[in-house]
């Protein structure tokens, strides 16, 4: 078929950074109204939330409703970690392009989620985002494709284990906070993951690109999981949020861990917490990376608005749904560049 024969021809967006390449029309944004060049440069950063502070609810529940995301500092993770999680990321995309097929998404000519590559071309006429990537799912632990999780450089594979743990740890304490701060018991939104909740790694690196004013690093959109939590590139700015109706900066400290709310947060909190556009933009002369971790329910697992969060004054405003169910209606739209989220009101 002319789409995968398409797709095996095309280079890598490192490749084509490295060789000082024009981007090609297919990463080409259409509309000038997208133009990733009109944000403006200056925003307050992302609120704080303290972890266990004593105005905990208070914080989240203003983060939540104004950004839907925040920053934490105390996240149970060292600032050396984080570095160290940084310099393992990027040695891997460092590495020759040749060890780094060998993790690829294709194999025997079929693309998977898991691997190194990009997003999946499924029509001609998707525009792709400026960007390189590593997708692992690295819980439950028999969902883990170990011959894909590279080698090199030697410490990866354990840093990104002792990453997993600790990122589990602080969902956890995250979701038990984002209840109690709705006066919910704690575990009101942990019981809806079920026993098998999904954790997904992607590493990700936005070359630098000789027209950012025409690109995407990635496209917007809301994530799909319930949370994602996101190392940023600690020097190279690129995230961005639709706020109030406007594109600002994500500006966070350099040793913070972003908490991102995610489509299913939006489903379980019966509005209260939004799932927020965000997108990621290029520049000319510096490379990015960064690192998320999505955290979703089990596929199987009907998930819904919290009883508790359901009555006259808030009616449900969400269908229930199977994670696995609304993925199937959000990748395929996702790469078209279209949200999901409304698809599931009642
Ligand atoms: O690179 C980032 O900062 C965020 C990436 C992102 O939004 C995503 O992978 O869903
Ligand atoms: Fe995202």
């Amino acid at each position: 078929m002319v789409m995968s024969e398409q797709v095996r021809k095309m280079m890598m967006v490192q490749e084509m950074a490295e060789r000082g390449e024009y981007p090609p029309s297919r990463y080409i944004l259409k509309d000038a109204h997208q133009s990733p060049a009109d944000a403006p440069p200056q925003a307050p950063p992302v609120p704080i939330v303290h972890l266990g502070h004593p105005d905990e609810d208070q914080q989240i529940k203003s983060a939540l409703q104004s950004w839907g995301m925040f920053q934490v500092i105390d996240c149970g993770m060292t600032a050396s970690f984080l570095d160290e999680l940084r310099d393992v990321t990027k040695a891997f995309f460092d590495l020759p392009m040749e060890e780094k097929q060998k993790y690829s998404t294709f194999k025997s000519g079929k693309f998977h989620y898991q691997g190194y590559g990009n997003d999946e071309v499924a029509t001609d006429d998707q525009i792709l985002d400026w960007t390189d990537r590593l997708y692992l799912t690295v819980q439950p632990e028999d969902m883990k494709n170990l011959e894909l999780w590279p080698e090199n450089p030697s410490s990866f594979r354990d840093v990104l284990n002792e990453f997993t743990t600790k990122t589990r740890e602080m969902l956890d304490s995250v979701l038990k906070a984002m209840a109690k701060s709705l006066q919910l018991n704690e575990d009101c939104f942990i019981s809806q993951f079920g026993d098998r909740p999904v954790l997904d790694a992607r590493f990700n690196n936005y070359p630098c690109c000789q027209r950012p004013d025409l690109v995407n690093g990635v496209k917007p959109h809301s994530d799909s999981s319930a949370l994602t939590i996101i190392l940023p590139d600690k020097d190279v700015e690129g995230l961005q949020v639709m706020k109030d109706g406007v594109w600002v900066n994500v500006t966070t400290s350099p040793h913070a861990l972003i908490v991102n709310m995610g489509d299913q947060m939006e489903i379980m909190s019966n509005g209260i917490f939004k799932s927020p556009v965000h997108r990621v933009v290029t520049n000319t002369d510096k490379d990015r990376i960064s690192v998320a971790m999505f955290y979703t329910p089990e596929g199987e697992v009907e998930i819904g608005p919290a009883d508790a969060l359901v009555n006259d004054m808030r009616p449900r405003m969400y269908k229930n749904v199977k994670l696995k169910d609304y993925l199937e209606i959000f990748w395929p739209r996702f790469l078209q560049g279209k949200m999901s989220i409304d698809l599931v009101k009642v």
